[in-house]
């Protein structure tokens, strides 16, 4: 099993969704970057569209495609937003943020009229959270949220990068916690979001209409 053609099969699919006109959200991430490619490849094509980039990264590389990026002010709604994930489970609930981006991936995802999953076939599990569920907190807050978490048994790690403290592109900070043994994730994620100073979670619980995932040289569908 080759996981990038999966990636790349399932970006490709993805992009038949987009159609002349329309404003789209541009995810983050290695899946994000093939669909940006093959959008790309499209506009060069003749389609016409709009995108919202989630994060730097990802509005540098739909420069270099040559699409055309408007804000997410002047854009208003979306008209389909597509987007990687880190896992995903049988009801269509994600685990984001694995590159950090998941505060403006869940901005357009919110701000967004479908929303639109690619993934390879790894991503698909039965029960989220071996993936480590990533949290944005704020800077000043950072350590006593730490605490915090530590005592509801989440395992926090601070996320660094080259011996540095990671830091998002609102520069903020992200605390990676072990959330396997929790059942009920919609009450965790509000108890996570309901201390001050964590500006969001990686948990994406109810946004998703569509998960598209190649696994082999298929792409396997999987509708709310
Ligand atoms: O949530 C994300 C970034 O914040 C990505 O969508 C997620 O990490 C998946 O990345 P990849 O497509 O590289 O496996």
């Amino acid at each position: 099993m080759n996981i990038e053609k999966e990636k790349w099969n399932a970006a490709i699919a993805s992009a038949e969704y987009v159609k002349n006109g329309m404003l789209v959200g541009l995810g983050s991430g290695s899946t994000a970057a093939f669909m940006i490619a093959e959008l790309g490849k499209r506009v060069a094509g003749g389609l016409i569209m709009k995108g919202v980039p989630s994060s730097n990264v990802t509005a540098r590389l739909a420069k270099q495609a040559g699409i055309s990026l408007i804000s997410l002010e002047d854009a208003g709604t979306l008209d389909i937003n597509i987007d990687g994930a880190d896992e995903f489970d049988a009801q269509l609930r994600l685990i984001k943020g694995g590159g950090g981006a998941m505060l403006r991936e869940k901005i357009l995802a919110h701000n967004s009229r479908f929303n639109l999953i690619i993934a390879d076939s790894g991503k698909e599990v039965d029960r989220l959270g071996k993936f480590k569920l990533p949290l944005e907190t704020i800077p000043f807050a950072t350590q006593n949220i730490m605490e915090e978490l530590g005592k509801m048994d989440l395992h926090p790690q601070l996320r660094m990068k080259n011996d540095e403290v990671y830091k998002t592109d609102e520069n903020n900070c992200i605390v990676d916690v072990d959330i396997f043994q929790k059942d009920d994730l919609e009450e965790l994620n509000r108890t996570l979001i309901q201390i001050p100073g964590v500006v969001e979670t990686g948990l994406f619980l109810s946004t998703t209409d569509l998960v598209l995932m190649g696994k082999g040289q298929t792409v396997t569908s999987f509708k709310k």
